[in-house]
């Protein structure tokens, strides 16, 4: 058996706004630094003590596993990072407001491309001011491993060699792991630990702040599907609001 912990980074600047973030290294937002601390403080609640952390390669993953650590008087855990872990690049819809996304192109549209599991965005241009291709944390990925768009199953794609190769031996070795990513990249993520079909996996939501609890068994499946937000109430609030984004 073990134990693995899952959180979104807290509320960010473009969150408050209601933009399309993806790859766009957005800080949290002062409220999105309460709800990492208040995610630290939750664990310490649970009596759960990580052994490792693994975060993706933005900042707003960064701040939210510094805060939440400190909280939880955790600052010097070991800590890894990964590309792999990153928000699903948005493509052309980076820096776009949702609401007025919605509205230009209509529900279905805004749906397909928020919520479908293989509808990719249109890729952003190379000289978009939102493009990553110069940013210097991506100068020794692969070019051809640099998205210009990603839909959920390409993010489950390029995710799953790092749960496999970095992520499950530490759970073999019976570490506490505690994963500091994002809404997509995590619903990829519970998409493969809980089995949820491509169709279903439109309607789930993660929360900003509030850690998941998984346990896992031998082959690094759930004893209980879905696991257990460590604050349920709040989680199932926050839920909703992740839902109804850009209405
Ligand atoms: O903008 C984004 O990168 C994500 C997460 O904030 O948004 P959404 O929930 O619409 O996929």
């Amino acid at each position: 058996m073990a134990t693995l912990v899952l959180l979104r980074h807290g509320e960010s600047d473009w969150n408050a706004k209601g933009l399309f973030t993806g790859w766009v290294d957005v800080r949290l937002s002062p409220a999105g630094e309460a709800e990492a601390r208040r995610g630290g403080q939750l664990l310490v609640e649970a009596g759960l003590r990580p052994d490792v952390v693994h975060t993706s390669v933005l900042s707003r993953a960064i701040q939210t596993a510094n805060l939440a650590l400190e909280a939880a008087d955790l600052l010097w855990l070991p800590v890894r990072r990964s590309w792999r872990l990153n928000e699903r690049h948005y493509g052309a819809l980076q820096g776009k407001n949702k609401a007025q996304t919605r509205e230009e192109f209509g529900e279905e549209q805004f749906m397909l491309w928020r919520r479908s599991y293989d509808t990719p965005p249109p890729p952003i241009a190379d000289d978009d001011e939102y493009s990553q291709v110069n940013d210097p944390r991506y100068a020794t990925l692969p070019p051809e491993l640099m998205p210009r768009t990603e839909c959920l199953k390409d993010v489950v794609h390029r995710m799953l060699p790092y749960w496999y190769d970095s992520i499950v031996p530490d759970l073999a070795s019976g570490r506490t792991v505690l994963v500091v990513a994002h809404g997509n990249s995590l619903r990829a993520l519970v998409k493969h630990l809980d089995d949820i079909s491509d169709e279903a996996i439109a309607k789930l939501n993660i929360p900003t702040g509030i850690p998941l609890r998984y346990e896992l068994d031998d082959d690094f499946k759930p004893l209980v599907k879905g696991g257990e937000y460590l604050d349920p109430e709040a989680a199932e609030v926050a839920i909703q609001a992740v839902a109804n984004q850009g209405r």
